[in-house]
């Protein structure tokens, strides 16, 4: 079974981030903690950055008194108006001086968080267990490290500050419109309360619509990297239109849950601004009959309406804000997907002390049974490989990649045990065990932007090596005729060089890994015949003091080996030699007949 420390929910169809959705009260609780705990290492400047809006609020409040001050005093001359003059220059430079800072502190803590929650993402993706980042779409990956974060940088980046700061104004508005008559401020209070309540469903349309929006960008994303990734299949068979329809569906759909997003944004704006606009009119009627029958007074009826204008603009920047926020918090659910992959256990604290024992190394696999989402994939196998070049063969879905991804603990066994020197390989640190073997996956990606970087991936201090290693796997002249040399640019996938080339420069990089146990997944599949044997030659001398363990369809590297092992349907079906095996085998013997076992230019055995 694939070992995972927490049990992810399977992608909504809509949103992909699992079973929670904004419907959901207490995702959406859990989305606000969360929001609220990003925001911890900056809370103290976010503080500071509230205190300064105040002030920039406050100089604005100030400015209309002093322009008063200045109409009052306007009879007795210029000279006594150059104060006056000055401190309205003065404030209005404060308020210009308060605005940058503001502006500009709030967008690089909105960047900070953004670039931290980036770095914790990534950390996340490459602790996170093999099963478990396999089975998302690369795209989906890129989208919510790339895109979702981006959309926090804003909620951050103003909304926040502008959820804290445009409340006070309103609170000190309302206290100031209290003092002139109760009745009054009760009645624009229940009418706010009935637009906020208006509000809580627009709201919540657009965090919902946002989602969708997202998820659907991510969709499309990754629909582009299967192609880009599969390029020349698509050129080759001709589904150029057929791609471009079927990613344009994708960008269709992001379209139309965008718009159901602005649609709902709008409804937030337009409810925000509708709310005091009618609730101006209504004060306006019912303070005009009280006017009217002695109740209040005229001046204080103006004075109402005034402050009245003046919310208009912090109510509009709450919802706005609000809207931010919404948008946000279905930036941190789908953030948070990433988030809740299960990561690779560590190793268990009462083994904490157990070491791969010195010694001549040797690989054991003993009753291991193993299988994807209960279907067993390997059932009973058991066999040893000591020093030496041992060939994993058998039909194609046996379970020969399974085994070697058991020993490099990508998955963990259901039953028995793989034994590294004797120690059972889940006792030991990840880490170590790594480190003690090589690994060369079937496909042999390339990481590194040059031929030194490829080769050297993952390699330390191996860099005065590197020529002899180059020259085992027979790809010396190669990287001499390269314009650069080693330092030539291979390509972001390594596709400036042949499938071939690219095989023997990860046989050479794993070489260069210097570990106890080489685990080589089909590492000659692309080589033709004169190549292959240099390579084997360099594995034959390699295999005297290690472990070779490869996994072949190739008759050539497996009538090299020490011992052959058989899988068949996920049992070990045979362990001897080549020519053994040939003798008294007839599933191995109609292996060796069949096409493909040999490289090109190979000949057939006598
Ligand atoms: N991640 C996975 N999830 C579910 N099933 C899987 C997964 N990986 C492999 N399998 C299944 O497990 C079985 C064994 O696969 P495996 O890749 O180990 O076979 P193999 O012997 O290496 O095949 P080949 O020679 O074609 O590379 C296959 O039926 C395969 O479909």
């Amino acid at each position: 079974m694939i070992e995972e420390i927490a049990v992810q929910a399977p992608p909504h169809p809509e949103t992909g981030t699992g079973s929670e959705t904004d419907a959901d009260p207490a995702a959406r609780r859990k989305a606000s903690r969360l929001l609220w705990g990003y925001l911890k290492p900056v809370r103290a400047l976010l503080g500071g950055l509230l205190v300064l809006e105040l002030f920039a609020h406050g100089a604005t409040l100030v400015q209309p008194l002093v322009a008063r001050w200045v109409m009052e005093h306007l009879e007795e001359g210029s000279q006594a108006l150059i104060w006056p003059v000055l401190m309205l220059a003065g404030i209005a430079l404060v308020g210009m001086v308060l605005s940058w800072v503001c502006t500009f502190l709030l967008g690089r803590t909105g960047m900070r968080i953004v670039r931290d929650m980036r770095r914790r993402l990534t950390r996340r993706v490459l602790c996170g267990t093999v099963a478990a980042v396999e089975r998302r779409p690369v795209g989906d990956f890129l989208s919510r490290v790339g895109s979702d974060t981006t959309l926090l940088q804003e909620t951050v980046g103003g909304a926040v500050i502008n959820a804290a700061a445009a409340p006070v104004a309103v609170l000190g508005a309302i206290v100031l419109m209290g003092t002139i008559d109760l009745g009054m401020l009760g009645l624009v209070v229940g009418l706010f309360a009935v637009t906020t309540f208006a509000e809580k469903f627009a709201l919540r349309r657009v965090g919902e619509a946002v989602e969708q929006e997202q998820a659907k960008v991510a969709s499309m994303t990754s629909a582009l990297q299967r192609v880009l990734i599969a390029f020349r299949t698509v050129k080759a068979s001709g589904t150029e239109r057929a791609e471009e329809h079927r990613i344009g569906s994708e960008a269709d759909a992001a379209y139309r849950a965008g718009v159901r997003s602005v649609r709902a944004e709008a409804w937030v704006e337009v409810i925000a601004g509708a709310s005091v606009d009618l609730t101006f009119l209504i004060v306006l009627a019912v303070g005009a009959t009280r006017v009217a029958d002695g109740t209040l007074g005229v001046g204080d009826l103006v004075a109402f309406l005034l402050y009245l204008m003046y919310l208009h603009e912090p109510v509009e920047e709450v919802f706005h804000a609000a809207s931010e926020i919404a948008e946000g918090l279905a930036a941190v659910r789908r953030v948070e997907a990433v988030r809740d992959l299960p990561a690779e256990r560590p190793r268990p604290a009462l083994t904490a002390s157990v070491r791969i024992p010195d010694g001549p190394p040797e690989v054991r696999c003993e009753g291991v049974w193993f299988g994807y989402r209960d279907q067993p994939v390997l059932r009973d196998v058991g066999f040893v490989a000591p020093v030496g070049l041992t060939v994993l063969v058998g039909t194609s879905g046996a379970g020969k990649t399974t085994l070697l991804s058991l020993m490099e603990r990508f998955a963990d066994v259901d039953k028995g045990r793989v034994l590294l020197n004797g120690v059972d390989v889940r006792e030991l640190d990840r880490a170590e065990l790594r480190h003690r073997m090589a690994y060369v996956q079937q496909e042999a990606p390339l990481l590194g932007e040059t031929v030194r970087e490829a080769a050297l991936y993952g390699t330390e201090g191996a860099e005065a090596g590197l020529r002899d290693a180059l020259a085992s796997v027979a790809l010396t002249s190669w990287v001499d005729s390269l314009p650069e040399g080693l330092d030539t640019r291979v390509g972001e996938r390594g596709v400036a060089i042949s499938g071939g080339q690219r095989q023997r420069l990860a046989v050479a990089r794993a070489l260069l890994r210097g570990a106890d146990v080489l685990l080589l997944d089909e590492a000659t599949s692309q080589l033709d015949a004169i190549s292959e044997r240099v390579l084997l030659d360099s594995l034959a001398h390699q295999a005297r003091d290690r472990i070779v363990l490869a996994v072949t369809h190739r008759l050539s590297v497996a009538a090299e080996a020490d011992r052959l092992v058989l899988l068949e349907d996920g049992q070990v079906r045979a362990v001897g030699r080549h020519e053994d095996l040939l003798r008294s085998d007839p599933v191995y013997r109609e292996l060796v007949d069949a096409p493909g076992t040999r490289a090109n230019g190979e000949r057939p055995p006598r």
